[in-house]
């Protein structure tokens, strides 16, 4: 975990986001705070351009229309074009517009992570999976989805929920993290989404990419949580807090 952040910190890698309209602001702090550069794009006209200085680039689909159609395209491509891996975050992928949105997409680009909670990831698997994630017995199916997504996709799955899973639909790693206000937060999936664009900018490796981020995220949730159980407000900013002191462990340390 900490080499993958001393990359971070010390490669500031550009990670390049088509974001969703909600959480961007998040989106660009997670990145931030683990000492990557964040920057957004909704311009056609400059993808070429950007993908070029770009290390990572993330394709959030969480506001999604026929008028951005063209801006997840070329920034994808691009990026195809140019070596830069894609991290793709398909938010409520099992609506119908949403579902030929992503087909369409997974048409004309390809995707190297695929991060998204278990009804999404689910989809991928061609399986329905209730929206509010999973409970602890249903572990099976859940990792089973995943590793089918994985091959159905040829992209590697970051499934979150009360277990994170990740898989190449080869080999699966798992990681348990206990922060029920992470869940609560609109948006931290999309912050994992972004964090999962730092770190595959900085390693092949995009196993140990996105259980690293999910691993991150959580322990920093954990450590949020316990300053406050109850206090989904507060607990953003400490999540940030939180993040930034383990990105920057070993400068204090
Ligand atoms: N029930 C849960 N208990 C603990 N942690 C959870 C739970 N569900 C999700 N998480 C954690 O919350 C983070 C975001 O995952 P989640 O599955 O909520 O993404 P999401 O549904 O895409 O969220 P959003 O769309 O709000 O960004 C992950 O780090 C995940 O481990
Ligand atoms: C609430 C919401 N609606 C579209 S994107 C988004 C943020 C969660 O992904
Ligand atoms: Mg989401």
């Amino acid at each position: 975990m900490t080499t993958l952040l001393t990359n971070i910190r010390e490669q500031q890698p550009l990670v390049l986001n088509v974001a969703n309209l909600v959480t961007m602001q998040r989106v660009a702090d997670a990145i931030n705070v683990l000492g990557a550069s964040p920057l957004m794009t909704d311009e056609v006209a400059e993808a070429e351009e950007l993908v070029a200085i770009a290390d990572a680039v993330v394709l959030n689909t969480g506001t999604l229309s026929e008028a951005r159609w063209p801006l997840f395209v070329a920034v994808g491509q691009a990026a195809n074009r140019q070596h830069k891996p894609v991290v793709l975050d398909p938010v409520a992928v099992g609506m119908p517009y949403r579902a030929q949105f992503v087909t369409r997409l997974l048409e004309m680009i390809t995707v190297d992570v695929i991060r998204g909670n278990a009804a999404e990831i689910g989809w991928f698997a061609g399986v329905t999976v209730a929206g509010q994630g999973i409970d602890a017995h249903e572990t099976d199916a859940h990792v089973a989805n995943a590793v089918n997504a994985a091959q159905q996709t040829g992209a590697t799955i970051v499934q979150t929920g009360v277990i994170d899973v990740i898989t190449d639909g080869q080999s699966t790693r798992q990681v348990t993290t206990n922060s029920l206000l992470l869940a609560v937060n609109v948006g931290a999936g999309d912050m994992l989404s972004g964090m999962v664009g730092a770190f595959v900018a900085v390693t092949d490796d995009y196993l140990l990419a996105g259980e690293t981020a999910a691993q991150v995220l959580g322990q920093a949730g954990e450590q949020a949580t316990a300053q406050g159980p109850n206090q989904p407000g507060t607990f953003v900013a400490t999540l940030f807090d939180a993040l930034y002191q383990m990105a920057q462990a070993e400068v204090i340390a």
